[in-house]
């Protein structure tokens, strides 16, 4: 039986992983349980999976937690606050920790886990994508693994399979689209956050489908596969493929091409995260090439969604400019759902705080350039977004 811990537990990622541990209990054991501030459900999930362990991310949660657990018998460790996320990370005789935190919250964590020598089940990408420069040594330091769950590097990882080191050519990532695939760019300046939030084929946490609907997502995950599979940025391509069957592609040397199939559901690699290099035998509904229907292809629209540029070229630049786009696309994919701007401004918040970070973008960054240039490029987009609202109401 496999023990694992789960960060962001009470998440689209953290219910569907336990959804897989309730179905699985003689195949997994809950270590560890971290929430952000979501109280109610973390305290059922407590009840359900026994952890050793919890932490609320919110400080101020701490007493309700208690309060809704006390009877509990016997209690969990509970504790709060980033440290106390780190802590979680780290404790006891996990050997996986699911990464289910959003955002780059989930860096230090992430970190804590893999100096304790656990291995990590990746679904936070913005992790790697910030800290991949600090990450990537310090997983061959505790050798460590790190298996991708988030769908698209999971299918590559799949197919990489049995491949020998120096037989893959290329990497095609495939994008559902997002939310506005079919809308004229034109329209694009209307649109709502409710329509924003409309993804066609996932149900998944809401800055996520935000940067699915502004293609950054895939932007993300083109640094991401250069991270998790050392490939340049010329040899990473992005294909829309809106019906989400084909979760990626690798292409060999040969040119022979290989992907991996299935329903969009997000159990799928999180299983196999958790069970590599084993396969369970699962009864979800068999995927159905016929039932699948007509799989379609076009390439992407740089002119209509330039945040896929944007990623490109701040992996290319490397250092702290991938930690700047990230923090920066976070920032403004905040204040849009805050409705303080609009859709449109989320690429121009993220280019402006790109280019104005080009200068000092440093080398070869250590964990705390990582952290000062995240920190930067929130303020900096906080900044320019007011500036931004000023101009809006002067024109009014
Ligand atoms: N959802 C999906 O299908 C996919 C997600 N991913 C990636 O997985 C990660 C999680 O996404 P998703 O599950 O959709 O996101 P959700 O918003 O659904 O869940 C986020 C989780 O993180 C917790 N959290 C948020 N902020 C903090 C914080 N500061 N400290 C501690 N915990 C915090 C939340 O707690 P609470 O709710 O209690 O506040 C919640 O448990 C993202 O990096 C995303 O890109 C990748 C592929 C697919
Ligand atoms: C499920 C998953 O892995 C998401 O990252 C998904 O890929 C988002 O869909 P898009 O293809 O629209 O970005
Ligand atoms: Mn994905």
């Amino acid at each position: 039986m496999k023990a694992i811990t789960l960060l962001g537990s009470t998440g689209s990622i953290g219910t569907q992983t336990l959804d897989i541990v309730a179905q699985y209990p003689e195949q997994f054991r809950i270590v560890g349980l971290t929430a952000g501030r979501n109280v109610t459900l973390l305290a059922q999930q407590i009840r359900q999976f026994r952890p050793e362990i919890v932490a609320i991310g919110d400080e101020n949660k701490l007493v309700e937690l208690k309060e809704a657990i006390a009877d509990i018998d016997p209690q969990p460790i509970i504790l709060a606050g980033e440290t106390g996320v780190v802590e979680v990370a780290r404790y006891g005789d996990a050997e996986a920790v699911v990464t289910g935190i959003v955002g780059c919250a989930g860096l230090l964590p992430t970190i804590a886990a893999i100096q304790a020598g656990k291995d990590i089940a990746l679904a936070n990408k913005e992790t790697l994508i910030a800290g991949g420069p600090v990450v990537n040594p310090l997983i061959e330091k505790h050798g460590v693994k790190i298996l991708p769950a988030d769908s698209e590097h999971s299918a590559i990882f799949q197919c990489l399979q049995g491949v020998l080191p120096g037989s893959l050519r290329r990497i095609i990532l495939t994008a559902s689209g997002g939310s506005f695939r079919d809308l004229p760019i034109e329209k694009l300046a209307e649109v709502t956050v409710a329509d924003a939030l409309k993804h066609p084929n996932w149900s998944m946490g809401q800055k996520i489908t935000i940067d699915s609907a502004t293609l950054m997502n895939k932007g993300l995950e083109v640094i991401e596969a250069h991270y998790l599979f050392g490939m340049d940025y010329d040899d990473i391509d992005i294909v829309i493929h809106p019906q989400s069957i084909i979760h990626s592609l690798i292409e060999l040397q040969d040119t022979s091409v290989l992907a991996q199939l299935g329903w969009p559901d997000m159990r799928l690699p999180l299983l196999y995260a958790l069970s590599w290099p084993e396969r369970i035998h699962t009864d979800w509904k068999p995927f159905d090439l016929v039932k699948a229907g007509d799989l379609t292809f076009r390439e992407p629209d740089h002119k209509k969604y330039p945040c896929m540029q944007l990623a490109y070229a701040a992996g290319r630049a490397g250092g702290s400019m991938p930690a700047v786009l990230n923090a920066a696309n976070e920032q403004a994919v905040a204040l849009f759902l805050e409705e303080k701007i609009q859709f449109l401004d989320i690429p121009k918040l993220i280019e402006k705080a790109c280019d104005k970070h080009q200068p000092d973008n440093c080398e070869s960054p250590g964990l705390d350039d990582i952290l000062a240039a995240d920190k930067w490029a929130r303020q900096e987009v906080l900044v320019e977004s007011m500036e931004l609202g000023a101009r809006i109401l002067s024109v009014r």
